[in-house]
């Protein structure tokens, strides 16, 4: 595995929202991570990079364990994070964005990248423009080019698709999928639209009140999972 968690809980303060969660994500795939809101899923992924008050059990990169290592010294072992709401500074322009995500790499110099302008032309054609005039869909390009500044060998998507117009959402499929894909960075995406997971995941895990309460193959996230776990 890639990525292993192993018996993970995890606090806010005192309070355990995570309990006793392991997954573990083969290289190179794509794990959707399903449920319904509150039931966890963006403090699974503030977990994986540290963003947590306290957390138990392994999580593990490569056989490295990570939760002994600071936030930033997780995203310099290659894990890059898009947050919900894509936490654009809008005030700043699309190249000082992109910077920004250097500054969390390996590398010593916050030259961008080539990836992260290859796959969208359209910030690299606008590379002066203030992030905040974008429309969501391109701010969320944008997140996904920030994240790639710390050439990730694993990335972590925080419902890339929430408040994106329906038009754009497969297109942002599209690009995750290319990255999973051909460029075979592994993925790990929290997602509402299950349309969207069906095409992009390998496997899916099933979340409820902090605990993992299925998981398998994609092929098995049936109409039938998907009522029992996410309605409301
Ligand atoms: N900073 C925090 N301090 C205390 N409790 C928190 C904090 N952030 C989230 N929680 C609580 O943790 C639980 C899980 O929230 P989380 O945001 O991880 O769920 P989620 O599944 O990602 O939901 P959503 O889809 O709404 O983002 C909720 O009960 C929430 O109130």
């Amino acid at each position: 595995m890639l990525l292993d968690l192993k018996n993970v809980s995890s606090y806010y303060g005192e309070t355990q929202i995570l309990r006793n969660i392991s997954i573990g994500v083969p290289k190179g795939s794509c794990v959707c991570v399903l449920g319904r809101n509150g039931v966890g899923k963006t403090t699974l992924v503030r977990t994986i990079m540290g963003l947590t008050d306290k957390t138990e059990g392994s999580i593990s990169l490569d056989g490295s364990e990570l939760t002994t290592q600071r936030t930033d010294e997780r995203a310099k072992l290659g894990i890059g994070y898009i947050p919900q709401g894509r936490q654009i500074l809008g005030k700043f322009t699309v190249r000082e964005n992109i910077v920004l995500g250097t500054f969390a790499s390996k590398q010593e110099t916050d030259a961008i990248p080539e990836i992260c302008l290859e796959l969208f032309p359209y910030l690299r054609e606008n590379l002066g423009r203030r992030a905040g005039l974008l429309s969501g869909g391109q701010q969320q390009q944008l997140a996904i080019a920030r994240a790639l500044a710390v050439d990730p060998q694993i990335l972590l998507l925080d419902e890339p698709t929430e408040g994106i117009q329906p038009n754009i959402v497969a297109e942002i499929g599209e690009t995750l999928q290319m990255l999973n894909k051909k460029l075979g960075i592994t993925l790990i995406l929290t997602e509402q639209h299950i349309k969207v997971a069906r095409k992009l995941g390998d496997s899916f895990v099933m979340m409820d009140n902090g605990r993992v309460v299925d998981s398998g193959d994609i092929s098995a996230l049936t109409d039938e999972v998907v009522e029992r776990h996410m309605t409301v």
